[in-house]
């Protein structure tokens, strides 16, 4: 808020889940020129080691501590060994700072997901950041470490369309634990920040493509989408502010400013501006994107006729 003391990632053991790619890969990278520490953690080992010739390569000062781990963190039991692990060349201190990134997203029609993707969605997109959050928590109020948790939700975090049923939930989830954290973890003055980005051009925005609903990316093409970089460097530039919701661009702040609820505010003024354009302006977009919707039935019957969806004809 104002006139408060930026957040100044120089010497602070940052940690970094989904770090070997997009996002994560861009922010770890930003965090090692400002002078952090930095822990990345991903699955794949092959792209850990090219993240971390990366990191290597941004290098400030030849005390800095740069680490990769391969964990996948999906579970609590890995999401505390991943840390443990990061946290073993800082004498077992907890990381100041927690950037959970890693996240997936597989669109596609809910009529045509099953048990198992519904919960993919929710592995790869909730719990994926959720028992980070839980087990650096722990550690954070066990070893008196005042640092930070930041989520990363999505646009799809404040509201929704046509074939995210799997990622969405999972996105507004966090933004539910990111409230109740932002609440709860003041008791340890622990800091929360959750960032709302719109379409990122990374790796896994090229991949989810594949499966992607074609009317899911006509209406995307109203978006225009930020290199990782550009991503990286708002969100990290909303923590070193304090902002507890970071969104990077205007469409984003527009919701932001329209599902606010209880949360507070980055600037009363130009929020408000913001709420009183997303008023009508989300109203208007909502409203095309319904008549796009339904102007897609008829594709969308041949689509389902192609698969032998139908049990009866018209
Ligand atoms: N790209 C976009 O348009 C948008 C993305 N987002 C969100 O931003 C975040 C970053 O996205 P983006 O840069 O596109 O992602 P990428 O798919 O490009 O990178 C994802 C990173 O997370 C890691 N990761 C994924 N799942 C797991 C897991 N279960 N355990 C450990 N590591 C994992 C990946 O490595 P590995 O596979 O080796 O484990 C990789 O390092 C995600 O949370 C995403 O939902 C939000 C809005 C828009
Ligand atoms: C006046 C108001 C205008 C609003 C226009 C908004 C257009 C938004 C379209 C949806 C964009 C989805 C972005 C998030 C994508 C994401 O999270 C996935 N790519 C997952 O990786």
């Amino acid at each position: 808020m104002f006139g408060s003391k930026k957040w100044d990632p120089k010497g602070q053991h940052c940690y970094v889940t989904g770090g070997s790619a997009g996002l994560g890969l861009a922010l770890a990278i930003h965090l090692v020129k400002k002078g952090a520490d930095v822990s990345i953690v991903a699955r794949n080992e092959g792209r850990l080691k090219k993240a971390l010739e990366d990191l290597e390569a941004a290098r400030q000062t030849p005390n800095q501590i740069l680490k990769s781990y391969a964990f996948s963190m999906s579970d609590l039991a890995s999401s505390k060994a991943a840390l443990d692990a990061a946290c073993a060349p800082h004498g077992g201190r907890s990381p100041h700072a927690m950037f959970l990134c890693a996240g997936m997203s597989r669109p596609g029609f809910f009529i045509e997901e099953t048990e198992g993707t519904m919960r993919d969605g929710m592995d790869g997109g909730y719990w994926v950041q959720a028992f980070s959050a839980l087990a650096g928590s722990q550690r954070m109020v066990a070893d008196r470490t005042r640092g930070k948790i930041i989520f990363v939700s999505s646009l799809l975090g404040y509201m929704s369309i046509v074939g995210y049923s799997t990622y969405a939930p999972a996105k507004h989830a966090l933004r539910g634990l990111a409230e109740t954290l932002r609440s709860e973890l003041a008791l340890y003055d622990i800091g929360v920040h959750i960032f709302f980005p719109a379409t990122i051009y990374s790796p896994g925005y090229a991949e989810e493509n594949k499966s992607k609903p074609k009317i899911t990316l006509k209406i995307e093409e109203g978006d225009e989408g930020l290199k990782p970089e550009q991503s990286a460097a708002t969100l990290l530039s909303g923590v070193e502010n304090g902002n507890f919701h970071i969104t990077s661009d205007l469409q984003a702040h527009l919701f932001r400013a329209a599902t606010r609820g209880a949360s507070p505010m980055n600037n009363v003024l130009l929020d408000g501006l913001y709420a009183f354009i997303g008023w009508i302006g989300i109203t208007i977009w909502r409203m095309t994107v319904d008549n796009q919707i339904i102007a897609h039935r008829a594709e969308h019957e041949q689509y389902l006729k192609r698969k032998g969806y139908f049990t009866v004809s018209k």
